[in-house]
């Protein structure tokens, strides 16, 4: 599967699957899934633009790199996202960040947008969606073809979760767009559900349901 890129490294294999356990609290849930997005994040912003700058260590003056983070801006789609963009921002503090609603449809299980706000001069940055599950793609396909509009110098996807069907449909519809997640699974079931996966993200994540 062409622009995926599966974060195998073994701690954030070992936190998914303690989230995938239907007893894990959410209290554990949610903090694994801090945890994981710190080390996601690590991954997505590996080949962030640097630049150079002058630093005066206690001994002489050299030249350093920095990364710019506020040409980042966090995208996280509503409401799971959240879950996601506070372990990013805890090591990329200085991103900007920008809020798409977006619920499936029961039924259809299409996206219905409900809110999108996001910082000025999005044409200058790049974009960093974040939502944990992938799974029919309709949300994150609705969310990217949203932020086209307005010109991003680039965008990444970062699931934690996904399956063949969410690629294909993401790849499909926006081939430019990587993806970054923690595993794929087997594949949806008829209710739009990841197999095996981790239930409701959103519900985890908030102890809702
Ligand atoms: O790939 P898809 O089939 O579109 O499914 C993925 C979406 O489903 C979940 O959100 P949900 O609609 O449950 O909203 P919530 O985050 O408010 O719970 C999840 O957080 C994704 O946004
Ligand atoms: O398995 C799934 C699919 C969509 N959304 C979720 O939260 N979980
Ligand atoms: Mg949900």
């Amino acid at each position: 599967m062409s622009n995926v890129h599966l974060v195998d490294h073994p701690l954030v294999q070992h936190k998914l699957t303690l989230m995938r356990r239907k007893d894990a609290s959410t209290n554990s849930f949610r903090r694994l899934l801090n945890e994981i997005s710190m080390l996601m994040a690590y991954e997505v912003t590996r080949d962030m633009a640097m630049q150079d700058i002058e630093v005066e260590t206690p001994l002489e003056t050299t030249t350093g790199k920095v990364i710019d983070g506020k040409k980042l801006v966090f995208v996280s789609i509503l409401r799971a996202g959240t879950g996601i963009l506070d372990g990013m921002l805890s090591v990329v503090p200085g991103a900007r960040v920008g809020h798409i609603g977006l619920y499936r449809d029961p039924k259809t299980l299409t996206a219905v947008e409900y809110y999108f706000k996001m910082p000025s001069e999005m044409e200058s940055r790049d974009i960093v969606v974040v939502d944990p599950m992938l799974a029919t793609g309709n949300s994150a396909v609705a969310a990217v073809d949203r932020l086209k509009e307005l010109n991003p110098k680039s965008i990444k996807f970062v699931c934690l979760l996904t399956c063949p069907e969410g690629v294909k449909t993401m790849q499909d519809n926006h081939p430019d767009v990587p993806i970054y997640t923690a595993a794929i699974d087997r594949e949806l079931n008829s209710h739009g559900y990841i197999l095996p996966g981790l239930g409701d993200a959103g519900d985890r994540i908030f102890g809702t349901k």
